[in-house]
């Protein structure tokens, strides 16, 4: 066995969040890590990869008991991790950043440049890449960062690499490029810790299955004739009846209208409406201008042309400040950049973007913040110790709640949705749909962006699809087909 782990058990301020859990990994395969935001997946991880050490268990690496104090000893013992938003320098070159801390010298003193990029080539070329090696990483999209950290690990000869949820941010092409690579890491015997919440995946390219729950280890499996049903009741711990509520057909008055919105490389000649009780989904690949369109929505980017036209009234808005003003709310995948403030306790950044109301006579209403907070969390199902925590020690699927949750305590009239189940668990989503069901039936409206084509068909009462900034296909609910989605996205329909 390559890596047994045996009874890990870890505690933060006095709450298990692992309960003696056992795991192994074989050489050559791929062993998905499932289970609900908060179950313990990422602490497992961290465990194995030194940045954190088990209060109680023994880790064994080809039979031989370990320990891994740091990250340093982890990739000395050949263990790489790639996380999701990876860990690269971005004023450095690729070839500085596979090699980073362990330059081939020249003269055991300089820097040997010209090797460093001719080994980084061929490590790229492996992967199937063409990019030059003095390309500055700030300048790749997510997958080919993605792409460089796995050359990293590579060029250190892991044994044991650790993905942990890589498909989160790719588009479908990217993901097969993705799962290529993966086949051939099994070829050569690396064996591949898999952390996803996309069960598909799981049928695709994984070996075994092992599912945890609240911290325990629930079950471990062959992946061959695990049913998505089975793995979603031992993940949830219950079956999931209704994982979409019925789609709303019929719809009210007019709420929103963007006439010929454009924004140069961006996006182009934007028309659509949008009514209560509709709730209305963009798809597109990567870069086909959605989540630019949601952040120019929201007042993030100043348009070049057009206009947006709310409840019938004009409106432009220099910044989010003034969206919000107006009820509206983002949720985007980028929890950074959305505004989430990690070193606040998730209570306040629930409610910061309805202080304004809540603080009518200039003084924070402390109780009736504390209230709106806990209602969000309880209808969320937000899993912390309590609201005063930083939002920092929450999971990440927990942390995309409270984002989520933020709008519903501003009691926003209209919800931009880029993304809104990115890292979030299979039981949470179902939940998160019927909340959005809800609040559509209050009248609110529903924008959302999607890379998930099941999550737009089964959601959504219409569906835009974009592709290199123009919409350019309108499809009704009962159309709604993921071929016919995939086909307008690449820009195979006229
Ligand atoms: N440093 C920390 N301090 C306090 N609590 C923590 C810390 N790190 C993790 N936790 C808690 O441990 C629990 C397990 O978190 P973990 O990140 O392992 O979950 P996960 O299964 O990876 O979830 P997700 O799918 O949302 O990423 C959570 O309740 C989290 O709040």
């Amino acid at each position: 066995m390559l890596l047994q782990l045996n009874n890990l058990t870890k505690s933060y301020f006095g709450v298990t969040v692992l309960d003696h859990v056992n795991f192994d990994l074989k050489q050559g395969e791929v062993h998905a890590i499932l289970g609900q935001n908060g179950a313990g997946k990422s602490t497992l991880v961290k465990l194995i990869s030194g940045v954190e050490e088990p209060d109680n268990g023994e880790i064994y690496l080809d039979g031989n008991l370990v320990r891994i104090p740091s990250t340093l000893e982890a990739q000395r013992l050949g263990i790489s991790t790639i996380y999701q938003e990876t860990a690269l320098v971005p004023n450095m070159t690729i070839a500085e950043n596979i090699f980073l801390g362990r330059e081939p010298k020249l003269f055991g003193l300089f820097t040997h440049y010209s090797k460093m990029k001719r080994e980084a080539k061929k490590i790229l070329k492996q992967l199937g890449y063409s990019f030059h090696p003095t390309t500055l990483v700030r300048d790749l999209s997510i997958s080919e960062q993605q792409t460089v950290a796995i050359a990293k690990a590579i060029s250190r000869q892991c044994r044991i690499m650790i993905m942990d949820e890589p498909t989160a941010s790719l588009t479908e092409q990217e993901c097969d490029r993705l799962f290529r690579m993966i086949e051939t890491f099994k070829s050569e015997g690396v064996g591949i810790i898999y952390i996803t919440h996309r069960l598909k995946e799981v049928q695709g390219i994984c070996d075994r299955v092992t599912i945890l729950r609240d911290g325990q280890h629930v079950i471990t499996r062959e992946a061959k004739g695990f049913n998505e049903k089975e793995i979603i009741t031992y993940i949830v711990g219950k079956e999931l009846s209704h994982y979409f509520p019925p789609v709303p057909i019929e719809v009210g008055e007019e709420l929103m209208r963007v006439v010929g919105l454009g924004k140069r490389n961006q996006f182009t000649d934007i028309d659509f409406t949008l009514h209560e009780g509709e709730i209305l989904g963009f798809a597109g690949l990567a870069d086909s201008g959605g989540s630019e369109l949601a952040n120019a929505l929201f007042g993030r980017v100043r348009t070049d042309e057009g206009s947006i036209y709310w409840r019938n009234e004009k409106v432009e808005f220099r910044s989010p400040r003034q969206a919000i003003h107006h009820r509206f709310g983002l949720v985007d995948r980028d929890r950074a950049k959305a505004g989430m403030f990690s070193d606040m306790p998730v209570s306040r950044n629930l409610t910061i973007s309805g202080l304004r109301r809540l603080n009518k006579w200039q003084f924070i209403n402390e109780q009736k913040e504390q209230s709106k907070a806990l209602d969000a969390v309880l209808q969320l199902d937000i899993k912390m110790i309590d609201p005063e925590q930083e939002i920092k020690f929450l999971s990440g699927g927990n942390q995309q709640k409270v984002m989520f949750g933020r709008w519903l305590v501003a009691d926003s009239d209209l919800y931009i949705l880029n993304e809104p189940t990115c890292g979030i668990d299979i039981g949470a989503k179902s939940e998160l749909y019927v909340v959005i069901h809800e609040l559509v039936q209050e009248g609110k409206g529903m924008i959302v962006i999607s890379s998930d084509l099941s999550e737009l068909i089964g959601l959504c009462t219409r569906i835009l699809v974009m592709h290199e900034g123009r919409i350019v296909d309108q499809i009704l609910h009962e159309f709604a087909t993921e071929e016919r989605i995939l086909s307008a996205a690449s820009g195979l329909q006229s």
